[in-house]
């Protein structure tokens, strides 16, 4: 099958590359149009990833897909924005049609789920499989929930149960094919779209929590001159994560694991969402209650140390 033939057949099959209210046109030119609706403003963001460090070859291509566009999408739920569609570089080994199947089937899934197609790409034949993926969303102008903006006397709250991805990790590793039960949560980090919509209008700070708690909490500290007191007592986890790992493993991996892909975010007051800490002046940096700083140094995912 030839490079025109594969993007015809699995990129621009109408379950992936449907059409969207802000879509002028997708495949097919040398470049897409996205329009935003007036008084919005575009935000896009990039992710890859990479066979052997985000997701295991041996693996269901239907579960690649998923993870794939879950992981990118969560950056756009971060920003409260509203996805519109996305772009697709992907580079293969080989072109076996099943493959190409399952892994169209599984971005598909979340594409209409979250009402965001696929726009353009890029394809290419490489040594390992690398995909990148690059989510174009909206947000009203001005109104983008950033890492600056929290403030002192704000609280510290968490959207859901964190620790699943990492706690999923031994599992996957060992049988790559499995995407039950804690596993689900590593293929389908659902991007909190709706979420970070609902709290958009009072948080006064967010992102997504991607490399492990702790780190990200870092850069909300950094962009916003504050710092935090967290009680990790308050942090959920879920019965599934404890059950599989004990308590003090998983309130490892809910601190430092990464692949969460939920938000945190700061606010006065809440309706949504668990408190887990607050903001303060000082000392500028994540304080742990119960952990002293040695103990948080090298925590979280870092692809160079
Ligand atoms: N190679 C690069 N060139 C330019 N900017 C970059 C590059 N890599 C990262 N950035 C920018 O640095 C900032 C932090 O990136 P980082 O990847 O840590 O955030 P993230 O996308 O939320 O994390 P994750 O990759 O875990 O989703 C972002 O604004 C990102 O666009
Ligand atoms: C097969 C496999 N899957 C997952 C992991 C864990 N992991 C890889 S990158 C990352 C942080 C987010 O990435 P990025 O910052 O690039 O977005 C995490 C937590 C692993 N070690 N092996
Ligand atoms: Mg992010």
């Amino acid at each position: 099958m030839n490079e025109f033939d594969m993007i015809k057949q699995y990129f621009q099959d109408p379950q992936l590359h449907f059409p969207h209210p802000n879509v002028r046109f997708g495949i097919g030119d040398d470049c897409a149009s996205i329009l935003p609706d007036e008084n919005h403003e575009l935000v896009f963001s990039m992710d890859t990833l990479v066979d052997g460090v985000h997701f295991l070859q041996t693996s269901n291509s239907f579960d690649i897909g998923t993870r794939a566009l879950c992981v990118t999408l969560s950056d756009l739920a971060a920003m409260a924005a509203t996805p519109i569609g996305f772009t697709l570089a992907l580079t293969i080994p080989e072109a076996h049609s099943t493959w190409l199947q399952g892994f169209s089937q599984g971005l598909a899934e979340i594409a209409q789920r979250f009402h965001c197609p696929i726009v353009g790409g890029d394809t290419t034949r490489g040594p390992h499989c690398v995909i990148t993926i690059q989510v174009h969303g909206q947000v009203k102008k001005g109104k983008a929930l950033m890492r600056s903006g929290a403030k002192p006397g704000d609280k510290v709250f968490v959207s859901g149960d964190l620790g699943d991805g990492a706690g999923a990790l031994s599992q996957v590793l060992e049988n790559p094919l499995d995407s039950t039960g804690l596993a689900q949560r590593y293929f389908q980090p659902l991007p909190e779209i709706e979420f970070a919509q609902a709290i958009q209008s009072y948080a006064t700070s967010g992102m997504d929590i991607s490399d492990g708690l702790l780190q990200d909490l870092e850069h909300i500290c950094r962009a916003s001159q504050v710092g935090m007191m967290i009680d990790p007592e308050s942090i959920p986890m879920s019965a599934d994560l404890i059950d599989k790992v004990g308590y003090q493993r998983a309130m490892k991996f809910a601190l430092t694991g990464g692949d969460d892909y939920r938000l945190v975010y700061t606010a006065p007051d809440c309706a949504h969402g668990i408190q887990i800490g607050e903001v303060v002046a000082e000392p500028k940096s994540v304080n742990v209650s119960g952990l002293d700083a040695d103990d948080l140094l090298s925590t979280g995912y870092q692809h160079f140390r």
